[in-house]
């Protein structure tokens, strides 16, 4: 099996070439309009108080902007920002290290937050609450536990699985926010703003041929572009229309629906070897060879999203939808006939 072309996937590339697109102030970020109402009040509320602002949670799929948005906070607040991640936090020291170290109100991000190490999140907890660190210091007997305050801070959080993060820590942000796929309209905005920063020509519908075909998401709205313009600027004298977009697009392997071949093969697997379903995410994850979590984090959403196929509790079915995208006969359910049949 091939490997799927990582330009059409939504989680980030080791070089992180997001950066350039960047939006920095929350005036910047194109939609999600409902998150971004809240914050706007939260982020200005807490400014005229001078205080932290509450701890804040993004979650949903890769790529729809959580750490854009933790970024615009720390911004829009005029404080420090600090990056970790749940993976990178082995010790409970690391953490505290990290803590300590922040500056009054700070933002402290800490990515795919789900990932965090049990003895590590302990030590979260009292921070979040109270801004007070307990260390033990020393071993055995002669061990003592010191209380430290902290500053005043801001923990954002991050994370593809809302379902993994445990009780006691979800329940320690006062900002829960959900972050959903992009309407095309939205991300017609998006792919033009770039072709600006990116100084490239973008005439009629090609910003909205690339958007319709982005999975709902600006990163891979963003990497469609990139690879739009390497055609334009061979093959299109440098300017991006919606027919060299187009076929720009489908020769990347890309469907009229922004499906790509690794979502394809996924349909494909369960409407010819398992009759449409229902099957197990397991048995799915080993035929495909791929992560369970991959397939639950990064290929699942956007289909069931779409309708292509639905989560049940036998396990995943194609929707009609995905018979017909497929080019295939929707089967009929079992036991039902069909009288015209002879
Ligand atoms: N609302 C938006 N407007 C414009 N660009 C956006 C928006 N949201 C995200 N982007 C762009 O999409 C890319 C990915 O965003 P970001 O890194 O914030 O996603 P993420 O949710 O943190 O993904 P992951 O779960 O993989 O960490 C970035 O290049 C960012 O500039
Ligand atoms: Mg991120």
């Amino acid at each position: 099996m091939t490997e799927p072309d990582p330009t059409l996937r939504p989680e980030p590339l080791a070089e992180d070439r997001d950066r350039a697109l960047r939006p920095q102030m929350l005036a910047d970020f194109v939609g999600q309009a409902e998150a971004r109402a809240n914050l706007r009040v939260f982020i200005d509320s807490a400014r005229q108080r001078a205080e932290a602002m509450d701890h804040t949670l993004f979650h949903g799929p890769p790529g729809l902007g959580k750490t854009t948005l933790a970024q615009i906070m720390a911004r829009e607040l005029g404080v420090g920002f600090r990056m970790t991640s749940g993976p990178v936090l082995a010790k409970a020291g690391d953490l505290a290290a990290i803590l300590t170290n922040l500056e009054r109100n700070d933002v402290l991000f800490i990515d795919e937050i789900h990932r965090l190490n049990p003895a590590v999140e302990e030590v979260l907890y009292p921070a979040m609450e109270d801004f007070e660190l307990d260390l033990v210091i020393g071993e055995g007997p002669a061990a003592r536990t010191v209380r430290i305050e902290l500053q005043p801070f801001t923990l954002v959080g991050a994370t593809t699985r809302l379902g993994l993060l445990t009780t006691p820590l979800r329940d320690r942000f006062g900002i829960p926010t959900r972050l959903n796929f992009y309407e095309t309209a939205e991300l017609e905005t998006i792919v033009a703003r770039n072709a600006l920063k990116l100084g490239v020509e973008v005439q009629g519908d090609g910003a909205l041929e690339i958007a319709r075909r982005a999975r709902g998401t600006p990163r891979i709205a963003g990497r469609l572009l990139r690879r739009v313009v390497d055609f334009a600027v061979v093959e299109g004298g440098g300017v991006v229309t919606r027919k060299l977009a187009d076929d720009a697009l489908t020769r990347l392997g890309v469907d009229a629906l922004g499906l790509d071949g690794a979502d394809r093969r996924y349909l494909r697997l369960i409407a010819e070897n398992y009759a449409g379903g229902p099957v197990g995410i397991e048995t799915l994850s080993a035929a495909l060879s791929e992560s369970r979590d991959a397939l639950e984090e990064v290929v699942e959403p956007f289909l069931l999203q779409q309708g292509l196929i639905q989560r049940t509790p036998r396990g995943r079915m194609l929707g009609q939808k995905a018979w017909t995208h497929l080019g295939l006969a929707v089967p009929k359910a079992p036991g039902q006939t069909d009288l015209f049949d002879g």
